[in-house]
């Protein structure tokens, strides 16, 4: 049974609809991310879990027990916001501890605990400090210790590393996925950030218009997107229209132009419109004359770790990411090359599937 079961939450401001028929079930010790494009309904259905918002259809449940009009306070969620929303007047030990004194913790326990949980995120050694002598990542940390030192049911967090810059950002990425991971507790996070959302969730629900419109592992999700919108918004892709004009044994063939793909016939029909996409990184830049199509380098930009192309090619402009590995000689502006890719990396997506 799943620990945090959400059964058609809806949401409306009047008459305007900002969660549709939301469903989800996550099991205990998940980390599951909700991503999608600003004011697609990440934010309200989190707060609908902490119970700050009403659900106004629709039923939540913890761990088998109906939570859907429960105080926010009597649900005891761990919650850690954008901003750190710590007491700027109390130590940092102090701001973690507050929520054990609030629940009546006796003293002795409440200073193990917020050891504990200040040695969890590696702050052990700032428990006299005050937040504004703390940088932004050290402060984002205290707010987890304080989140976590109560050990709530489930941690929500809303976009917690949006303040930081993008290294920071990066490290506490990994710092995050390595404190859940230690302490095990089932963890709902907003972001709008694809990458942050591939890199430390079980399971990503991509969010659109107040909908769930694909629920999946990162790696399924980012392999086998199931629209056009999501196969843009997690990961870039190239989209080159295309028509099935051949269906046998379960794969059918698509055409664009000259170009044949043979792809997983699963939904397609004869005559089907569809959008073939092409990852940036799955395509190989090869020597002229060789490959499945003739290209010339228009662009190229280095991106340290890559080599970015944008190739002229007869089915329009294709993007390629290219790895900076020693291996080959990168391509310079205006060469002719060949494009290839590696059976079964090509994806089809129903055209019109953006909407
Ligand atoms: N209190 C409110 N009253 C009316 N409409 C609201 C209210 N709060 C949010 N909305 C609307 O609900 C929609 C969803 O907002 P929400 O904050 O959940 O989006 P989001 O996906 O978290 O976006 P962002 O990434 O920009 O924070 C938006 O259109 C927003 O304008």
């Amino acid at each position: 049974m799943a620990f945090l079961r959400l059964d058609r939450v809806s949401k409306y401001y009047g008459d305007n609809c900002v969660v549709a028929d939301f469903d989800l079930s996550v099991e205990k010790g998940e980390f599951v991310s909700l991503l999608g494009p600003s004011g697609c309904g990440k934010t309200t259905t989190l707060q609908m879990i902490a119970g700050f918002a009403d659900v106004t259809k629709g039923r939540i449940e913890l761990d088998g027990r109906d939570i859907t009009h429960v105080q926010p306070n009597t649900r005891g969620l761990g919650i850690v916001f954008q901003s750190y929303a710590l007491f700027p007047h109390m130590t940092v030990s102090d701001n973690v501890t507050f929520g054990l004194k609030m629940r009546k913790v006796p003293k002795e326990e409440r200073v193990e605990r917020t050891r504990e949980a200040l040695a969890l995120v590696k702050l052990d050694k700032f428990g006299d400090r005050y937040p504004r002598e703390m940088s932004g990542g050290q402060r984002q940390r205290v707010a987890l210790a304080r989140a976590l030192v109560i050990n709530p049911p489930v941690l929500l967090l809303d976009e917690p590393l949006s303040n930081l810059d993008a290294k920071l950002r990066e490290e506490m990425q990994y710092e995050l996925r390595r404190i859940q991971r230690k302490v095990g507790t089932t963890t709902i996070m907003v972001t709008h950030d694809q990458a942050e959302a591939l890199s430390i969730s079980d399971r990503v629900v991509v969010m659109q218009d107040g909908r769930a419109t694909q629920v999946d592992a990162p790696y399924q999700m980012y392999e086998h997107p199931r629209s056009e919108f999501i196969s843009t918004f997690v990961g870039k892709t190239n989209l080159v229209a295309g028509k099935v004009v051949g269906l046998a044994g379960g794969q059918a063939t698509v055409e664009s132009g000259a170009l044949h793909v043979e792809v997983d016939g699963a939904g397609l029909a004869l005559g089907d419109a569809v959008q073939i996409s092409l990852r940036p990184e799955k395509l190989i830049v090869v020597p002229a004359g060789q490959g499945k199509l003739p290209c010339s380098v228009a662009v190229r930009y280095f991106l340290g770790t890559q080599w970015m192309y944008e190739l002229d090619s007869p089915l329009g402009r294709l993007t390629v990411l290219a790895p900076n590995d020693g291996s080959r000689r990168p391509q310079d502006e205006g060469d002719a090359v060949g494009l290839d890719w590696a059976a079964g990396v090509v994806r089809v997506l129903a055209a019109g599937s953006a909407k």
